[in-house]
């Protein structure tokens, strides 16, 4: 049976902005306070999803979440009707109101861990989503995610849905950014690759001394557990804690991998000899051959990778069994990165064209190609029992270009975040957004 890996973009909500609540991604704090253009931002990533589908990739949307959440600020004790309840944070805990207008939910590689049907136990397609108890503003994120993944892969039949691990420190979770899949074709059984950056409840294993690591050893156990994999279809790898000092706050920032192939930094993980040796052992049982990719501190420093987003790419699968890498713009602008990739793709290797996108809305928020999109290998019979609302097409995408020119502003900064009309064009947006979308009712706004 034909088998396809999907990528489900996050189409970029209208409160995107630049709140700097992020420590330990460098990018969400140095462009702090500055002034962000939602419209620009969804647009860009709608560019991006459009290029991937007219390159022939089956490609998808994943809607954005209702900002600023009014019931997460009821939580922490504000009152009164939904105006009064924004007025009275601004007022007296900006910080507050800002994490609750953060358009984080764009980033949906970290939605949830998603395991192929043919590495589970019971031949579904599972999800658990994040629970991203790291940052207060991405932790508000997974109920509405649940409801939103829920109605996108519907049939119980081939999916299946876990809550996210209990919303302590100890089990974070950030999904798929420190996942990643080793296999020959999408259909095959393959290795998962779970990368964690410390362990809550065993001691020995080292961590970063200057900024958080937000996945841990426990939680990616957990997952592999909740979705049935078996041991010899698993392998987890400790980040390096020293790059997640150096603002790898995810291993997506460090690493991407596809197929058989894994694109990495040299500095990229702990004990690295072991790892591959592991993951090739594993994916060799399977009839595969893992092809490492190891690209030299010497070539690009770790500061480079997490100034480019070389890593944070997109590694595509072509007809012809040859690899595309999808970058930001920012790897152009970095001459060491942007020379390192000439020299890849005239090497001879899988990965043979490098493809460029302006999605610099993100990026300043430290959101690349690779965050921005969930991937979910399905088969045929798997593929036709997605909701085809969220399958991107021409129609689909000259209809979302549209709603973002109609609902979103141009200009945002934080002042605005206190005004209640934001709100309410907000809503009147993922109203009509669900309609276009076929989700239902997703939104607290629409259920409540
Ligand atoms: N995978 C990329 C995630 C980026 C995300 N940035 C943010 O949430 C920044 C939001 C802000 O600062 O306004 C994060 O750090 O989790």
């Amino acid at each position: 049976m034909k088998s396809y890996e999907v990528n489900f973009d996050g189409l970029v909500g209208p409160t995107h902005n630049y709140g700097g609540l992020s420590f330990g991604n460098v990018a969400s704090q140095s462009n702090s306070q500055q002034h962000s253009n939602p419209k620009e931002a969804a647009l860009q990533g709608l560019q991006k999803m459009k290029a991937l589908m007219d390159m022939g990739f089956v490609q998808g949307v994943l809607a954005p979440q209702e900002r600023p959440d009014v019931a997460a600020l009821r939580n922490l004790g504000f009152s009164g009707t939904d105006a009064q309840v924004i007025q009275q944070a601004a007022k007296d805990a900006m910080p507050l109101l800002v994490a609750s207008c953060s358009a984080s939910s764009m980033w949906v590689a970290n939605a949830a861990t998603v395991s192929p049907s043919a590495d589970t136990f019971d031949g579904r397609v599972h999800f658990t989503a994040a629970n991203l108890n790291c940052k207060y503003h991405r932790s508000i994120e997974h109920p509405t995610t649940s409801r939103v993944l829920g109605a996108m892969f519907a049939d119980a039949k081939h999916f299946a849905h876990h809550a996210a691990l209990p919303a302590v420190a100890q089990f974070g979770d950030e999904g798929a950014a420190n996942h990643t899949r080793f296999c020959r074709e999408y259909g095959d059984a393959g290795v998962e690759f779970f990368v964690f950056g410390r362990s809550a409840f065993d001691p020995r294993y080292p961590a970063p001394q200057k900024y958080p690591a937000r996945q841990t050893l426990e939680a990616s156990q957990a997952v592999a557990r909740l979705h049935g994999l078996k041991d010899d279809g698993v392998v987890y790898a400790q980040q390096n804690p020293a790059v997640i000092d150096a603002g790898v706050f995810h291993n997506d920032v460090i690493a991407v991998g596809n197929g058989e192939v894994l694109f990495y930094h040299e500095d990229a993980f702990l004990n690295t000899e072991q790892i591959l040796a592991e993951l090739q052992g594993k994916l060799g049982k399977l009839g595969g051959n893992l092809q490492s990719v190891c690209v030299p501190r010497a070539q690009v420093s770790v500061e480079d990778a997490v100034r480019s987003y070389l890593f944070n790419s997109q590694l595509l699968s072509r007809a012809d069994g040859s690899m595309l890498l999808i970058v930001p713009e920012e790897c152009r602008a970095n001459e060491r990165v942007w020379q390192y990739l000439q020299g890849l793709t005239a090497a001879g290797g899988l990965i043979r064209e490098v493809k460029v996108f302006d999605l610099k809305q993100s990026m300043q928020n430290g959101g690349g190609p690779a965050c921005l999109r969930l991937r979910v290998a399905l088969n045929e019979t798997e593929l036709a029992a997605v909701n085809p609302g969220v399958i991107m097409t021409a129609p689909l995408y000259e209809t979302l270009t549209q709603w973002v020119d109609k609902h979103y502003r141009d200009s945002l900064r934080e002042s605005d975040l206190a005004d209640p009309q934001l709100l309410l064009e907000c809503r009147t947006a993922l109203d009509e957004l669900t309609q276009i979308l076929k989700l239902g009712s997703v939104y607290p706004f629409q259920i409540n």
